[in-house]
């Protein structure tokens, strides 16, 4: 048994779309009842279920005679309008069986990543578990625009498994588990844990199986578990009908364990769910100050600014090959940087004021990525 599994009392469950659909595209409700059925148990036994359930696109291309995923962005919109109304429909009948309400919750990027939004979104689920709803989160894809887009909802359920400080995430997809290599291959085997990120060293990590359901394939799936593990919130990934033994603790598909030291929410936040509005490129020397010794960066390591920002405003910060090695609430505006650059702050308080003697990025609002 695994114990962070069956000690979880509030859960995030993800289901993609290829465990939702049939083999010609529609919405398969044998599968949307047995996974209402496993999540009425879970409620039942007293624990509370976010439920994050793609599936929209999918399920509205078959009414709308669309034979297969479109890659244009107002027919994905158009197909989720369809579909996300049948998925949710789905959903209330399926749960009703167990005497259950479900509410449906559509966010967007924006809904998650801007404070004033993610206290709404929050207060919006508490609320829904605290009448003994299921909330059914998807993206809102109808209005999502690929600038505000998530474009994948496993990353969403990692983002509401911290939002709503889930005690455990479980990823359910049509492959049981993650392996060493794409499973459709052979020579593949099945990774059982994942504690550190040295576990992942050797797995090869490929696309999505079902050609035009699925979206993002095992990728967005780690990627998942990295964000969720490293919040402290353990992770199950496994196929649909190994969902009611994953939530009892069994040792079905691959356990991601969480990482011991947990970042504070608002590091978290800004690691994951901010789009940085510039880029600050620095020299070796900064580099290393702010990375291995976490300095905080000061004018003199900057080399050149690159975007449009106001203080307060998230910003990458760069090493000189152009990789992005933090994040950080930069203090200073765009156009009042590069005056600044490679001069060191006593000089610059000297002759501009004590204004001029604060860090561009304060250590505190760091994080490294
Ligand atoms: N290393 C791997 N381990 C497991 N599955 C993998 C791996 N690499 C690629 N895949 C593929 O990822 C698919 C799951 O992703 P996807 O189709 O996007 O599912 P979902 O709709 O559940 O999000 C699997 O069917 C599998 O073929
Ligand atoms: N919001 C989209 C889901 C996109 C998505 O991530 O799909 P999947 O890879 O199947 O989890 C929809 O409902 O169709």
């Amino acid at each position: 048994m695994r114990e962070a599994v069956t000690t979880a009392r509030r859960i995030v469950v993800k289901i993609g779309s290829s465990s939702l659909t049939t083999a010609d595209g529609g919405l398969d409700a044998g599968r949307v009842d047995a996974l209402a059925d496993v999540l009425a148990a879970a409620a039942r036994a007293g624990r509370e279920v976010v439920l994050v359930s793609s599936g929209a696109i999918a399920a509205g291309l078959a009414p709308l005679g669309i034979p297969r995923r479109p890659r244009d962005l107002a027919t994905q919109q158009a197909a989720a309008s369809v579909g996300q109304g049948l998925l949710i429909g789905r959903y209330a009948a399926a749960f009703a069986r167990h005497g259950l309400t479900v509410g449906q919750v559509l966010l967007t990027a924006d809904d998650v990543t801007r404070r004033a939004h993610y206290r709404n979104a929050y207060r919006t689920l508490r609320k829904l578990l605290d009448l003994g709803a299921v909330p059914i989160v998807n993206e809102n894809d109808t209005v999502a625009t690929d600038e505000i887009r998530f474009g994948d909802n496993d990353r969403l359920a990692a983002l509401v498994a911290a939002l709503v400080d889930a005690d455990l995430l479980v990823l359910l997809s049509d492959v049981d588990a993650l392996y060493t290599g794409d499973p459709r291959k052979p020579g593949a085997s099945r990774v059982d844990e994942v504690r550190a990120e040295a576990d992942l060293a050797g797995v090869a990590v490929g696309g999505a199986g079902r050609a035009g359901v699925g979206t993002g394939g095992m990728v967005t799936k780690v990627e998942a578990a990295r964000i969720a593990t490293g919040f402290g919130i353990p992770v199950v990934l496994t196929s649909a009908p190994n969902a009611a033994d994953a939530l009892a603790g069994e040792p079905v598909g691959t356990l991601f364990h969480r990482m011991s030291h947990r970042p504070t929410a608002r590091l978290f936040w800004l690691a994951h769910a901010t789009s940085p509005r510039g880029r600050l490129h620095l020299d070796p020397g900064a580099v290393q100050a702010v990375v291995a010794r976490r300095k905080s960066l000061l004018p003199a390591g900057i080399t050149a600014v690159d975007g449009v920002f106001t203080a307060g405003d998230p910003v990458d910060l760069v090493d000189t090959s152009g990789a992005p090695v933090a994040r950080g609430l930069v203090n200073y505006d765009a156009v009042e940087l590069p005056a600044l650059l490679g001069r060191s702050t006593g000089d610059l308080a000297a002759e501009l004021g004590p204004g001029y003697e604060r860090e561009v990025v304060h250590r505190d609002d760091l994080v490294l990525l």
